[in-house]
Parts: structure tokens; sequence; C-alpha cells
């Protein structure tokens, strides 16, 4: 099976820290898997994500993505492999209000010639329909400036914005934390079938020990990371 992420000797410091936050000896994610990363507010997911997805540099070690190591490519490169193989979900959603639903997610494939590329003979807006569709979202609701949304369906924007053009893996930084439980379990119910529909691998992060029962594989950040302990 192949690999989508692979740490090694991972050392993340921030500046003027005294200790690394992170010191990762080894975690490998293969292709295709559905990851669960728990641990503590503070504790350093969102660092880790960060890393990668290439946004921060590690000090030391090694994080290869696609079999990338990210030490070895400028900014630019990392940028471009970003946008192209990585659907980023955040906590907050961060959908540009005022755009349509349909227009926040087709807006993903801008500046991801490889994303655009994998999209099939129909046209990126058609792809984000389909999407938006099978995500729960009714045609009305797609034309509707993302704004006016129940947080659930801001949700799933988020989502079908970061699947759009079938990224060889899916961060999902925190998406459920706004969210009942009812939604939050239907929600990664359908993030699963949307993965599984296209091969993508999925990196799950939360706080929220009751997630791990859904997903085949959960992580323990403190269980993993021998770097600072968080202070919370
Ligand atoms: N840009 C930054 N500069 C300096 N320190 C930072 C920066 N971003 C985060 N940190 C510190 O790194 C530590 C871990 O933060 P991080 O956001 O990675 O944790 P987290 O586990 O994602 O937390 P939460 O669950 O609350 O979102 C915190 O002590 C935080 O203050």
């Amino acid at each position: 099976m192949s690999t989508c992420i692979e740490l090694k000797q991972l050392q993340f410091k921030w500046p003027g820290a005294q200790l690394p936050l992170l010191s990762i000896p080894e975690l490998t994610i293969a292709r295709g898997e559905r990851v669960l990363l728990r641990g503590a507010s503070g504790s350093g997911k969102s660092t880790l994500l960060g890393l990668i997805a290439g946004i921060h540099t590690t000090g030391a070690g090694q994080v290869k993505v696609l079999g990338q190591d990210l030490a070895g490519l400028n900014q630019h490169r990392r940028d471009q492999l970003r946008a192209n193989e990585i659907g980023y979900i955040f906590q907050q959603f961060n959908l540009l209000p005022y755009l349509s639903a349909r227009a926040n997610v087709t807006l993903a494939c801008q500046f991801a010639p490889a994303r655009r590329k994998r999209l099939s003979q129909q046209s990126i807006e058609q792809e984000a329909k389909q999407l938006l569709t099978r995500l729960g979202l009714t045609p009305e609701q797609q034309q509707q400036p993302s704004h006016q949304l129940s947080v659930g369906q801001q949700q799933r924007v988020a989502a079908a914005r970061a699947l759009l053009g079938s990224p060889a893996l899916i961060i999902a930084d925190e998406p459920t934390s706004a969210l009942d439980q009812a939604h939050r379990d239907n929600f990664i119910q359908l993030l699963f079938e949307a993965c599984d529909a296209q091969n993508t691998t999925l990196l799950f992060v939360t706080h929220d020990a009751t997630l791990a029962p859904l997903f085949p594989r959960a992580i323990e950040l403190s269980e993993i990371n021998q770097g600072a302990v968080a202070d919370v």
C-alpha cells in the first residue's frame, strides 16, 4: 500500500519557545486511510497539520507527503503541492461570505491546475453542483451567499470545496466543533463516503475523544509526541 504521509524524527519549535512543541519519532499514514488525530487544546494539532500541509517548515527531521520530502521543495513547490493535492477544511470554514456556496467551492480549483485537470469532461460548475448535492445542499442553498447558510450547511460547503478535483489528502481541523452530535456523526459519514468515492486519505483532527469510535484508526497525539506537554 502506498504512503500518503510519512514523518520521521520530526522536531518543531516555535520561535522564542524553550522546548520543541513537537518531537515525533515516526508516523505513517497510508493512502486511502481515514485517521482521527486527537489531542488536548494547545497540544500542537494545528501546528502538525501546518507542517504536513507545508505551511510551516520543520526544524529537523522528515515530512514526506505523497512521497515528496517537503524540506526538498521551495515554498512555491510546497504551495503547488498543497493547492493540487491537499484539501483543507478549517475549523471556521473560511468561506467568502458574500459568494454563493457553489462559487466558494469552485474557487478551490482556481489556483490548482492539477485539481482542475482531474475534473471529468464536465465543467467545474457541474462537479461542484454534484458534490454539494451529494453532501445534502439543495440547488437553492447552493446559490445562496454562504453567510445565509446554517453552520452545518457551511460546513458541507467547506467540505465540498476541499474535495473538488479529488485531492489525494483531506485535512480537517476540528470541522465539527460547532455541531450537535447527530449533525456531527452525519457529517462524518458524508465525508467518509465522499473520500471513498475519490480514494482520498482523510486526516481529521479533534480534541473530542468521543469521535474515535467512528474512525478505523485513531491516534492520540500525546502517544506519538515526545515534545513539550500542552499548557492546559
Ligand atoms: N504562530 C505561532 N507562533 C508561536 N506559537 C504558536 C503559534 N501558533 C501556535 N502556537 C503555540 O503552539 C501551541 C500549540 O498550538 P496549536 O494551535 O498547534 O494547538 P492545537 O492542539 O491545535 O489547539 P486547539 O485544539 O486549541 O486548536 C500553543 O501553545 C500555541 O500558543
